[in-house]
């Protein structure tokens, strides 16, 4: 063991890899582990995921940046009128009476409703912030409250 490894920052354990024999180190606290050596002490709580997929359900209305979909060119519902459609929909999803994805192929007013509302796998930094915060909040397989965006009213379903 070299020097610096003998010294790494606290909470961190060195490891070798029983397949490539390569060092590793370890986070004793979180079990996290990284090929690069540790700089900062171990973190004593998960940092989460890195990436998370969801699929969402978007409700526009007339304050949003684009009031317009494949669904309706000039979209002129409140925001108010956008939040009643949304919890109707939330619960006949949370009844079990349908599923996001059935509602978003047909009610969505994003282009992923093609995909039943699957945005696919994205990481921090990508989405608007309160999407983001909302996204990565969730445990896979978990339904959002109505989270509001500058593009309308989400309800968001993560599944990976
Ligand atoms: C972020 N994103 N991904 C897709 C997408 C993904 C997969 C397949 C097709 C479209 C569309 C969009 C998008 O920004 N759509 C906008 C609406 C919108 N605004 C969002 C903000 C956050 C997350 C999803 C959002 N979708 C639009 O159609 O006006």
């Amino acid at each position: 063991m070299s020097d610096t490894e003998k010294n790494i920052p606290e909470g961190w354990e060195v490891r070798k890899s029983r397949s490539t024999g390569l060092t590793y180190y370890l986070n004793i606290y979180t079990k996290e582990s990284q090929w690069d050596l540790p700089t900062e002490p171990a973190k004593k709580e998960s940092s989460g995921p890195s990436e998370v997929r969801c699929s969402h359900l978007l409700v526009k209305h007339k304050g949003s940046r684009r009031p317009s979909s494949w669904r309706e060119e000039n979209i002129t519902r409140s925001k108010d009128e956008a939040r009643t459609i949304l919890e109707d929909y939330r619960k006949q999803i949370e009844s079990g009476e349908t599923t996001l994805a059935a509602l978003a192929t047909k009610y969505s007013d994003c282009s992923s409703a093609k995909r039943g509302g699957d945005l696919g796998p994205f990481g921090k930094g990508q989405m608007q912030k309160a999407f983001e915060d909302a996204a990565f909040s969730l445990k896979v397989g978990q339904m959002s409250k109505i989270v509001d965006t500058d593009s309308g009213l989400h309800i968001i379903l993560r599944t990976e």
